[in-house]
């Protein structure tokens, strides 16, 4: 998929890794609609994006993604605004054991939606002209860890999920590519969590074990992360593709066990 003129909306856009795809897509000529819930971030991210790239080349929406009737509204004003949607990017994700209720509904159930919204703009069963859809899962869905125990349930059921609709979008002929992308450790504020017991509850004591998985494995740049999707973005073969991204092995695919008769 070439990327000129094309439209993108991504979830938990103006820090991390959403704002490295974002200044990724928006250097390829792409347009970006950032959603996201962190006012001063979106503030900040608005005006060097602004800056690098012209004002009209992204729009900001301050939406929670939890709130179904506000990101209904994202979408459909992305739509209005600039004509169509192609790409969609669920990257918006937190760390909180304390309020574990409240990771599902960020991480996984507001996932689901914004996947289904995604669809209801680009699949051809809506008459669109199709598109593709990168859902944000983790490493923490092939290596789980005691510590984050909600956070690595809900990066399992964005995998399965992912995976689960990529068949039903080739089945029902969608013309959606549907793909999932598993970062390990990346140097973003996500990362600064396993040092707040507000977040980490009662797996704060393990918060050294944490680090000394991360001094392990390797810590990433959202750079790296942003390089991954737009090989999924531009790959048009690319449908229930599963990528991992390590220190170890850098960009690589997960090869599934063929399906048993
Ligand atoms: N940083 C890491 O080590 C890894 C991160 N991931 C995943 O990557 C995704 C992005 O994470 P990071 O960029 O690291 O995090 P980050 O915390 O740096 O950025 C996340 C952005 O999402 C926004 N956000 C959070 N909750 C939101 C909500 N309810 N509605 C709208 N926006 C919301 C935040 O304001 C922030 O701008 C998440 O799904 C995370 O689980 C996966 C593997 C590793
Ligand atoms: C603050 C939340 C960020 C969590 C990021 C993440 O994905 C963590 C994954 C680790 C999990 O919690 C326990 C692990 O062992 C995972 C280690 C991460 C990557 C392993 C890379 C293996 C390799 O290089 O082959």
């Amino acid at each position: 998929m070439a990327l000129t003129g094309r439209i993108a909306l991504v979830t938990g856009g103006a820090q991390g890794i959403g704002r490295a795809i974002s200044e990724a897509l928006l250097r390829e000529g792409a347009k970006v609609a950032l959603v996201d819930s962190n006012p001063e971030v979106a503030r900040e991210c608005r005006g060097r994006l602004e800056e690098a790239f012209g004002v009209g080349s992204s729009l900001f929406f301050e939406c929670d993604v939890t709130d179904w009737a506000k990101l209904q509204e994202v979408f459909r004003k992305t739509v209005k605004h600039f004509g169509h949607l192609d790409i969609a990017i669920n990257n918006a994700g937190i760390n909180n054991e304390k309020d574990w209720q409240k990771t599902i509904n960020v991480n996984l159930t507001s996932l689901i939606k914004g996947t289904y919204l995604a669809l209801e703009h680009m699949s051809r069963e809506n008459g669109k002209d199709g598109g593709v859809i990168i859902n944000v899962s983790s490493m923490a869905a092939f290596m789980h860890s005691p510590h984050m125990p909600v956070y690595t349930a809900t990066k399992y059921g964005v995998l399965g999920f992912t995976k689960a609709m990529a068949e039903a979008s080739a089945v029902g002929n969608f013309g959606v590519r549907i793909n999932v992308l598993c970062p390990a450790y990346v140097d973003t504020p996500l990362l600064q969590t396993i040092d707040e017991e507000d977040k980490m509850g009662r797996y704060f004591k393990y918060k050294e074990e944490l680090r000394q998985s991360m001094h392990t494995y390797g810590i990433l740049d959202p750079s790296l992360i942003a390089d991954g999707m737009m090989m999924i973005i531009k790959d048009g073969s690319l449908n229930g593709a599963v990528m991992k991204i390590t220190a170890s092995k850098g960009i690589h695919f997960q090869n599934d066990e063929p399906m048993s008769a």
